[in-house]
């Protein structure tokens, strides 16, 4: 006799999981991928998933998997083909995908984030192959809950959302810049182990000014220009309120947007929202420049930092260094008069004569006695300063000649070309090193390889730059947010997860130059700033997971690293859970042989044996 039902009353496994035993393909991660077609799978396993036989039987070990990755990867010729291929061991077998960039986060990070995700937006709607995230479309005003409703995955924690407006450096990509979200939540889920179903990418097609994609007949957006910051505004009020009707505890963070200031403003005390470029890029730069002041030996007093490009991320980096200057005993004026913005009309003051943007005026200078300076040379000139930060988008704008004349000012001149991708990078680690002698305290925003160099002392040494990425801050500020359940994310929040990152630093990586941890360390370093997040959330009393308030930092640290997902444990707990279940109803503990789901075949086979 055939059961035309296997086990009508089964213990349920999770809905994905159910979803995956009848193979409804699903977009997003999880889904489809939850592990259900994973190589690795013992054969009790896809027999309960009912995958048994549309896999290749062998049942291989991770080194397998991964040899044949690697070997695959290394066969890709271009940064895009791999970025391609990494996706698609994504969507296919999500585990696998995260215990490779576990395993491999300095050499895979490049291919799936910055830079090369910069191309992977630019080509997005020409090699465009799957779905993986959700697009909210203009049209859809009005309708944006029952769109929502849409997405597969019923417990979303977190969500990255892009307007694609101002994409890295490379300007308004439109619905293209939907590579950001993706690589931004992959790297919430490796670096600071957010389930990968609990993410949601989201790409607001609000129009687009970018005329040669709206004259490219592959360009998968809309036509049209893009809307009025008033039709924006209603629109994200509409947003706002059905992702956190539908996810109440959702955390949403705003990415690559022209003019992020706005919505920041209007949502960061009612919705559990930040801000990553202006907040996130502001926290990262402030480790950093913790730590490079320290190593400077010049006290804040006697700082001064030029700062170009004054957009979001400029003003959000020099005020995050104001609040540091202030705690280290500067009144804010004093802090203030530390830094010089300039803009792509020259030094920012008060008189210049044009309007100048809301976000400027905090910075703007009244100590200039009428006096403009209109290029970043006439600047360096007459600031001769301590610090050079670019967020200007303009690549190679930190020339040999005032690299030279950093390292004459400066005993340490400190150097943080921080615009992304490389092409858009101030200068490269190679140029700073060079030019001032290997003195340079550097950091970049996107990834540089060593430099080797021999100084005019004849030392030969290695250089390392440090990478003063957002990525440091953002997936632990996240996890410490979900964790402690704050309602908003508090500045003191943010500032605590810059800070966190000093607290990070071993040893032998401050011996080694460093200004920021190994990268091979993240998850660890987000395990201490998710903790300083929350301590902070508890400080300003906007957490709501009461159960943790009393643990001290031990028991704090190993509460969320057990929270934590770990790709490489999914595959031994969805054995566990099998496991457990099978027994549980008295079904033949996994011998590799049941047909569950099949009553009499399974017999057949194991009586068989
Ligand atoms: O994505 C990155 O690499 C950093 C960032 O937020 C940006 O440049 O907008
Ligand atoms: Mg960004």
């Amino acid at each position: 006799m055939t059961a035309s039902h296997p086990h009508p009353t089964l213990p349920s496994l999770s809905s994905t999981q159910l979803r995956a035993a009848h193979h409804v393909p699903q977009p997003g991660y999880g889904g489809q991928s939850e592990g259900t077609f994973d190589t690795a799978n013992p054969p009790y396993i896809r027999k309960y998933l009912r995958t048994y036989g549309l896999t290749p039987p062998r049942a291989e070990s991770y080194e397998t998997q991964k040899a044949r990755c690697l070997a695959q990867l290394a066969l890709k010729q271009t940064p895009i083909e791999k970025y391609l291929y990494l996706s698609t061991i994504r969507k296919n077998n999500v585990h696998l995908f995260y215990r490779l960039v576990t395993d491999h986060i300095r050499e895979l990070t490049p291919l799936i984030y910055t830079p090369v995700v910069g191309e992977a937006c630019q080509r997005w709607s020409e090699i465009y192959q799957q779905p993986e995230g959700m697009y909210l479309s203009y049209e859809d005003k009005g309708n944006l809950a029952a769109v929502i409703a849409n997405w597969p995955q019923p417990n979303v924690e977190i969500t990255v959302i892009t307007d694609g407006s101002r994409i890295l450096g490379l300007g308004d990509l439109g619905i293209n810049g939907m590579g950001i979200p993706i690589g931004k939540l992959s790297l919430y889920t490796a670096c600071a182990g957010i389930r990968p179903e609990a993410t949601l990418p989201l790409t607001l097609d609000l129009g687009t000014s970018n005329k040669a994609f709206r004259e490219d007949p592959l360009y998968m957006g809309s036509r049209r220009d893009k809307v009025s910051p008033e039709e924006e505004q209603e629109f994200l009020d509409e947003l706002m309120a059905a992702l956190t009707e539908r996810w109440p505890g959702i955390v949403i963070q705003f990415e690559d947007f022209k003019n992020p200031f706005p919505a920041l403003e209007r949502y960061r005390h009612t919705y559990t929202s930040f801000n990553d470029d202006i907040q996130g890029t502001g926290a990262v730069i402030l480790g950093g420049v913790m730590n490079a002041v320290k190593r400077s030996g010049v006290h804040p007093k006697d700082q001064r930092a030029v700062f170009l490009g004054a957009g979001s991320a400029g003003v959000g980096v020099a005020k995050q260094i104001v609040d540091y200057f202030v705690r280290e005993g500067l009144t804010e004026d004093e802090a203030k008069a530390c830094f010089y913005l300039v803009d792509s009309r020259g030094l920012v003051t008060a008189d210049r004569g044009d309007r100048l943007a809301d976000h400027k005026i905090y910075f703007a200078r009244k100590d200039n006695n009428g006096q403009q300076w209109k290029t970043l040379d006439e600047v360096i000139d007459h600031v001769k300063p301590t610090m050079l930060i670019g967020l200007s988008t303009i690549g190679g704008v930190f020339t040999p000649e005032i690299l030279k004349k950093m390292a004459a000012w400066n005993e340490q001149p400190i150097i943080f070309p921080l615009s992304n991708p490389s092409s858009k990078s101030e200068c490269d680690l190679e140029a700073a090193i060079v030019n001032t002698d290997g003195r340079a305290l550097f950091a970049s925003g996107s990834p540089f390889m060593p430099v080797t160099f021999t100084n005019s002392a004849g030392d030969t040494k290695i250089y390392y730059g440090g990478q003063g990425n957002n990525m440091y801050v953002f997936p632990g500020i996240g996890l410490g947010t979900i964790l402690s359940k704050a309602v908003e994310v508090t500045d003191s929040m943010i500032y605590a997860s810059g800070e966190a990152l000093t607290k990070c630093m071993l040893p032998e990586e401050i011996e080694k130059g460093f200004l920021y941890p190994d990268i091979t360390r993240i998850r660890e370093v987000s395990v201490v700033v998710a903790r300083e997040v929350i301590r902070a959330a508890q400080a300003a009393k906007v957490d709501r997971e009461t159960a943790i308030r009393d643990l001290n930092d031990n028991d704090l640290d190993a509460y969320i690293r057990v929270r934590m997902y770990n790709a490489h444990s999914e595959v031994a707990s969805l054995e566990r859970e099998v496991g457990a279940l099978l027994s549980s109803i008295g079904r033949p503990f996994p011998n590799g042989n049941g047909y569950f789901g099949n009553a009499d075949a399974s017999d057949d086979k194991n009586a068989k044996l």
